[in-house]
Order: C-alpha cells, then sequence, then structure tokens
C-alpha cells in the first residue's frame, strides 16, 4: 500500500536549536503508528510540519502525494488534536465544534456525531472551561474526526486520561486504523504505545532511531526478552538455543528468550509441534529499548557536536 504521508529530509531549525534534523519516514493507511522520542524530541514540531503550521527550513512534507493545505477541504483530508488545551474556554463544547463544522463547511449533524462517538453528548452544552483535562482531550479528538479524515494526527492524546479514557482512546485508534484510516500518534512514554501501535518511529533530538514493526523495535535491543509459557519447556529451550538465541529458565514451564523476537520463537515452537501457552515480549524491555536507542543517539549527537568543534 502506498504511504499516506512522507516526510523527505524534513530539517526545522529555531536559531541555534535543530528541532528536526533530516528526518526521513513515511506513515502507512490501516494501521497505528507511534510517534516516540524523549521530550523535546522534536515530535510536535514535526507534526505541525505536516499539517503546514510551521514551514521547513529545509525538506519537505507530503499527505496523499502532496503538501497538505488546511484550505478548502483540509479537515476533511486530515484530523489532529495538536494541543487539546487550545480552546476557548467560554465556549460550550457544542458552539466550539459548531464553529469548527461552519468555517471548514461541514454538516451541522456531524457536531452531534462526534460528541457521541468521543461520549461527550452529556456534556455538550457545558462550558469547555470547566472541563478535565481528560474531557479536553476528548473534545480535540472530537474536532480531529469532525471531517471524517482518512489522515489522523494526534500529539499525546493519552495525556490527562484515567485508564478508561487510555482504554477506550486505543479501542478507537484500532477502529479507525482497521476503516483503512493512517493513524498517526505521538507519545513520549514506551508504556503507552506498546499496547496502542502496530509499528513505530522514534526520534530522539530530530533525528530517526527506528521505523519499524513495535516485535522488530523490540528485538533490535540487547538483552530484550520475550516471556514463552509453555508445557514443553526443555525441548522449547532447545530450539531456541540452537537458533542462536539466550535462554532463562523460569520456574517449570516459563522461558525467557532474548536474542529472538517472538514471531521467529513461534515459527520455532510451530515447525517441532511444541505447546505454546504464552508468548510475549517483557513490558520492560520495550521501554529498555527505547531508553537505549535514545540514549545512543544523545551520544551520537554529542560526539558529532564535538567533531564539528
Ligand atoms: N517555536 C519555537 N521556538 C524555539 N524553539 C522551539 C520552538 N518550538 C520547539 N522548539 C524547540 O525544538 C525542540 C523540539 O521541540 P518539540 O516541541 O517539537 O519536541 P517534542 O518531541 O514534541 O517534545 P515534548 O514531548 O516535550 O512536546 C525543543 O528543543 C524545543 O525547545
Amino acid at each position: 500500500m502506498d504511504p499516506v504521508i512522507e516526510v523527505n529530509h524534513l530539517t526545522k531549525r529555531y536559531g541555534a536549536t535543530t528541532a528536526v534534523d533530516e528526518l526521513t519516514f513515511t506513515v502507512q493507511p490501516g494501521c497505528v503508528t507511534g510517534f516516540l522520542g524523549p521530550n523535546g524530541a522534536g515530535k510536535s514540531t514535526t507534526l505541525r510540519m505536516i499539517i503546514g503550521l510551521n514551514q521547513p527550513t529545509s525538506g519537505s512534507v507530503a499527505v496523499e502525494g502532496r503538501p497538505f493545505r488546511q484550505r478548502p477541504r483540509g479537515l476533511r483530508q486530515v484530523g489532529a488534536l495538536l494541543d487539546a488545551g487550545d480552546v476557548h474556554g467560554g465556549r460550550s463544547a457544542a458552539a466550539h465544534l459548531g464553529v469548527l463544522a461552519r468555517t471548514n463547511a461541514l454538516p451541522l449533524r456531524r457536531v452531534d456525531e462526534v460528541l457521541a462517538e468521543v461520549g461527550l453528548a452529556d456534556a455538550a452544552r457545558r462550558r469547555i472551561g470547566g472541563f478535565s483535562l481528560g474531557m479536553k482531550q476528548r473534545l480535540g479528538i472530537a474536532a480531529a474526526l469532525l471531517g471524517d479524515p482518512p489522515v489522523l494526527l494526534f500529539d499525546e492524546p493519552l495525556n490527562g486520561l484515567d485508564p478508561e479514557g487510555v482504554r477506550w482512546v486505543r479501542d478507537l485508534f484500532r477502529r479507525l486504523a482497521a476503516e483503512g484510516r493512517t493513524v498517526f500518534v505521538s507519545s513520549h512514554l514506551m508504556s503507552e504505545m506498546e499496547h496502542t501501535a502496530d509499528r513505530l518511529v522514534v526520534i530522539g533530538r530530530g533525528r530517526l532511531i527506528a521505523d519499524e514493526p513495535l516485535a522488530a523495535f523490540a528485538a533490535r535491543s540487547n538483552g530484550v526478552s520475550v516471556r514463552v509459557r509453555t508445557p514443553d519447556a526443555a525441548a522449547l529451550a532447545e530450539s531456541v538455543r540452537a537458533a542462536g538465541a539466550t535462554v532463562t529458565r523460569d520456574g517449570a514451564d516459563v522461558l525467557l528468550v532474548t536474542g529472538l523476537d517472538s514471531d521467529r520463537i513461534g515459527d520455532l515452537a510451530f515447525e517441532r509441534r511444541l505447546r505454546l501457552h504464552e508468548l510475549a515480549a517483557t513490558t520492560a524491555s520495550l521501554e529498555r529499548a527505547f531508553m537505549e536507542l535514545t540514549a545512543e543517539s544523545v551520544e551520537y549527537a554529542t560526539a558529532e557536536a564535538g567533531d564539528a568543534r
């Protein structure tokens, strides 16, 4: 499938600060892509350039093959939640969305539809000023959905949501992706992305660190482990060792495997007709992969700054 968002050698400088540095990646439709990086890595700046709110210093961005324009059909092409706090507190939720619908030539019935979709139907007439951060996030998501767009960008959408809200957002993103839309979601926390994203674009200091499926990202890190529960532990341990992995036994039926990803372990078990009762990359290892890889980028950036002197 053709990529929907194409970021090509994108660079943004603010004076001496290079916020985004020669970034190149693509985002595909039909899946949730996480845009991950530590604070200040350049995620918001990149998202703003994708929708034309910031101009690149150099490089380019295309959405569905050409630079994105807000008008005339912007909200029908791309919906974005960039800053949930950036709303007029004196307006009601319905009035806020009503203004957006009118100024973008969208049918007013969409206002009630999206408010219902994000669970704010009962709060439609309340002033936004009295909303919790979680409700503002829901309202921002409603605004992104207003034009029923094929492309959706969300900057830190899980901020301020309670656990029920987080689950709801994850389900919503999955559904939007299953409908064939392009869903690009930023976060600075791997723990938020590991149950949300299918693919990851990871950046550090404005530079690309990884662009791959979540499982491949986990497997790249040294020391990443996959937890396997199997009644055939001894036989499976032998097979994965033979394939080059390191195995630690954790009780009678649990193996912790490093050096092979879960896809490969599952395939090996299938080939040897060994039973798997559980197969999961461990949470800590994904977080560790992220920390290791972003730490490397920081060292790299520092070394390079030294070279330039
Ligand atoms: N308008 C601006 N003027 C000057 N510097 C800026 C501006 N916007 C961003 N920056 C700088 O660019 C870098 C990247 O910022 P950006 O907000 O894009 O990062 P981020 O990954 O979204 O981080 P966070 O998760 O903290 O929002 C930071 O060093 C930031 O201070």
